[in-house]
């Protein structure tokens, strides 16, 4: 991880999405070693406001600014999906992955580490919608990232994944990363949470 003082600022954003909109005055500051939920309904704008941080949706009014140059390069962004390639295993969508963002580390350690030893080599048409899931949150096994971004990332996973999931996000979160992510029903232990509702932010924590 190259810098674990990164912060996140954001002044006054909003966004409309059809002509309705989804948030608007959001103002706070996240900081590394801060993990943050952003709940709210079905089509609430939690994936929205995740693709704004991220610099993939770019139609926004206020600020966001990321307080260190290199941002992108300390950013592990997992999506509303898994992001699973079906033609290729396990070990081969890791490895994908890895070097579509440059990400590096061991991808065999990480399956292991989120219970797919012995899938490696099982074309992920083959897997259960949890076990892709797990695929995809391998890579947070691999190289220590100082932000996490995270969409919907305990769809799918079992309860022993979910315990194992808190678990990282603590301990990445202790090792100086900001981590945020959408859950819209479960809310985290000692997380700072952001809700967003009718067109409204809040922050609760
Ligand atoms: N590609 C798109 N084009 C136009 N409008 C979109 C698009 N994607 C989403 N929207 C609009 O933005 C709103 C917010 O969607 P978003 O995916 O951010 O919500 P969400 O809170 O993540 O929902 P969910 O809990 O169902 O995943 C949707 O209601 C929809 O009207």
């Amino acid at each position: 991880m190259s810098d674990s003082s990164i912060r996140l600022e954001l002044v006054q954003l909003g966004c409309e999405r059809d002509d309705r909109m989804l948030f608007s005055g959001l103002s706070l500051t996240a900081r590394a070693g801060e993990i943050w939920q952003i709940t709210g309904a079905n089509g609430a704008g939690k994936t929205t406001l995740l693709r704004i941080l991220v610099g993939l949706h770019g139609f926004f009014e206020g600020e966001r600014r990321w307080w260190q140059p290199q941002w992108q390069q300390d950013l592990l962004y997992l999506g509303h999906q898994p992001g699973v390639r079906e033609e290729l295993n396990p070990l081969e969508n890791l490895r994908y992955a890895c070097a579509l963002n440059h990400q590096v580390g061991d991808p065999m350690a990480a399956l292991a580490a989120v219970g797919l030893r012995g899938f490696e080599d099982v074309p992920a048409a083959h897997l259960s919608a949890g076990q892709k899931r797990r695929v995809a949150l391998a890579r947070l096994w691999l190289e220590r990232k100082a932000v996490w971004v995270l969409d919907e990332p305990y769809t799918a996973i079992d309860q022993d994944g979910v315990a194992q999931l808190d678990a990282q996000m603590q301990q990445a979160a202790e090792a100086g990363s900001l981590v945020i992510y959408t859950s819209h029903h479960r809310v985290g232990d000692g997380v700072q949470r952001l809700h967003l509702e009718n067109g409204r932010a809040e922050v609760l924590s």
